[in-house]
């Protein structure tokens, strides 16, 4: 793989939880721009890698590098700034919160909170929330034009499959340039997750470079929407390339085809 195509690269990634090993030394590079799909059975490392990645636990070792800066053991504000968005695999929306102010929690590491600045700014607060709004409604929009009218409508109030692309346009409002989505699709039907997979393809197409990691055990969804795969197997890489050769790969087909 050509340097300079790759955005993430994380080199003898190991994570420990007392005795259990969940990432093992894991190499695992990410291109600009491209798809990736991560698979592998329960409890595989999938969830662990992102939580590393993105700060929520520190590594035991090795190396993180997001384009120019290092991340390793970053907290997750400083992910954040560098530009890794992520959704969760369980919902973590606040359900009493509008549809907006989650949306604000995304990109709230980027908005100038200073009492001075929101006190004697007013113009440009102003100016700052009507822009933000207007980006709101628009990624609401392309997921569900009914959607981006809710905007101010408690999250409670709205059902399973919106807060799932209440979740992608969250993650998606602080223009990240590497989006992790652990099993977005999870709790859905095949149709209503290949119409989400399909508006977050179709908003990446306007975001210029966005990569994606995408953890899904549905392979055709795999299938349909990655340029890459990796698998793992206990915290492991196990075999990685486009899904035509990880599908041949025999491990691969006895547990996910159900051939072998
Ligand atoms: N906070 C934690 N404390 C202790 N062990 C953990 C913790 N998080 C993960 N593990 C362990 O690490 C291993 C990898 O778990 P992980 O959730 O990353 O797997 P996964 O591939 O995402 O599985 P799934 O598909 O079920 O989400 C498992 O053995 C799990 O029990």
């Amino acid at each position: 793989m050509n340097d300079a195509t790759i955005l993430l690269r994380a080199r003898g990634l190991t994570m420990r939880f007392g005795g259990v090993v969940a990432l093992n030394e894991l190499d695992l590079d990410v291109q600009r721009g491209e798809v990736l799909g991560l698979l592998g059975p329960n409890g595989s490392g999938k969830t662990t890698f992102f939580n590393v990645i993105t700060g929520l636990y520190a590594p035991s070792a090795g190396q993180v590098r997001f384009a120019d800066t290092d991340l390793f053991r970053a907290s997750p504000q400083q992910v954040c700034r560098a530009g890794i968005a992520r959704t969760f695999q369980r919902s973590r929306l606040c359900l009493p919160l509008s549809v907006f102010d989650n949306l604000m929690l995304g990109c709230h590491i980027h908005l100038d909170h200073g009492l001075l600045f929101n006190l004697l700014r007013r113009r440009r607060f102003e100016a700052e929330l009507t822009r933000l709004q207007r980006r709101a409604r628009e990624l609401l929009a392309t997921f569900s034009p009914a959607l981006a009218d809710r905007l101010y409508q408690p999250v409670g109030a709205i059902s399973m499959i919106d807060r799932r692309r209440i979740e992608v346009c969250r993650a998606l409002i602080s223009d990240p340039r590497l989006l992790l989505l652990d099993e977005p699709s999870a709790g859905m039907t095949h149709d209503e997750a290949d119409e989400l997979l399909a508006d977050v393809l179709r908003v990446r197409a306007g975001l210029g470079e966005l990569a994606i990691v995408l953890i899904e055990h549905e392979m055709g969804l795999i299938e349909r929407v990655t340029d890459r795969c990796v698998v793992f197997n206990y915290g492991r890489k196990i075999c990685e390339g486009s899904y035509r050769t990880i599908a041949a790969d025999p491990w691969v087909q006895e547990a996910y085809l159900g051939q072998g």
